[in-house]
């Protein structure tokens, strides 16, 4: 299997790499590691792969652009694609024994607030390790390449073998969009270039509760819902049963 890691620091792989299980992968041939610093794919002079988020707001968004051409660049087009993100489905073991069946996975690191939403575009599978922020997506892919290194065959040989974040108010966050506001095809919502901030804030605990909704309802249960978000939930049911 050929495991390539895109990050902004390559340098926090060097260590694991030529360690434990992971160096007896690659000596024995089961694993080929990679680890492509994704910011030596942007177009911008000054190699920038960040910017300010659409609509304000703290922090800095990962540049669709960079991201995306390192995928392209990486992929021979049957790589599983995977987004390390704490709004991507829970990671499990048998996630692991799926992802140990292919021959290549590229392991996508975000940083900062995390990712324009159009990254989303060339990736085949969100995952997170758990409910709770990590500054990077690093340790999330070492985590999961880890459990994938260890079922390869022959590996184991003898061997028995803050504010708006998500889950700080029980939502996962809304979102992210940063320039530029056509990419690919794909627009970065209205509201969120009207400078409106009452509507931009309006909007985004709208999508926060849809993507909650959405991929997490467990998170909804027990939760006291203000008049909005009722009135918000029962559009999400409604658009879903059209
Ligand atoms: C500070 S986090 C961004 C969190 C994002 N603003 C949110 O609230 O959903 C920066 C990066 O760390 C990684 N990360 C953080 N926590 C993670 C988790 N629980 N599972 C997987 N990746 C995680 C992701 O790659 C993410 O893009």
């Amino acid at each position: 299997m050929k495991i390539n890691f895109l990050t902004l620091f390559p340098e926090m792989f060097q260590g694991i790499m030529k360690s434990s299980i992971w160096k007896q992968a690659r000596d024995k041939g089961a694993a080929e590691y990679a680890v492509t610093n994704f910011r030596t794919y942007s177009d911008n002079k000054h190699n920038k792969v960040d910017d300010y988020p659409y609509g304000g707001g703290a922090g800095m968004v990962l540049c669709a652009q960079p991201l995306v051409d390192a995928v392209e660049d990486v992929t021979d087009g049957d790589a599983r694609v995977v987004m390390l993100c704490p709004q991507g489905a829970p990671f499990s073991q048998k996630k692991a024994e799926e992802l140990a069946k292919e021959d290549s996975l590229v392991l996508v690191c975000g940083h900062y607030e995390g990712y324009d939403e159009r990254v989303r575009s060339v990736v085949t599978d969100e995952i997170s390790i758990g409910d709770y922020v990590l500054t990077g997506g690093e340790l999330p892919a070492m985590i999961v390449a880890d459990s994938v290194i260890r079922l390869l065959p022959g590996v184991l040989g003898n061997e028995s073998s803050a504010q708006e974040e998500s889950f700080t108010d029980g939502l996962l966050e809304h979102p992210h969009y940063t320039r530029p506001a056509n990419f690919r095809g794909m627009d970065v919502p209205e509201v969120l270039l009207s400078g409106n901030h009452a509507y931009i804030e309006e909007w985004r605990r709208k999508e926060s509760l849809r993507r909650t909704w959405e991929r997490r309802p467990d998170l909804l249960e027990g939760r006291a819902l203000g008049k909005d978000e009722q009135e918000w939930l029962r559009e999400f049911e409604e658009e879903g049963s059209e």
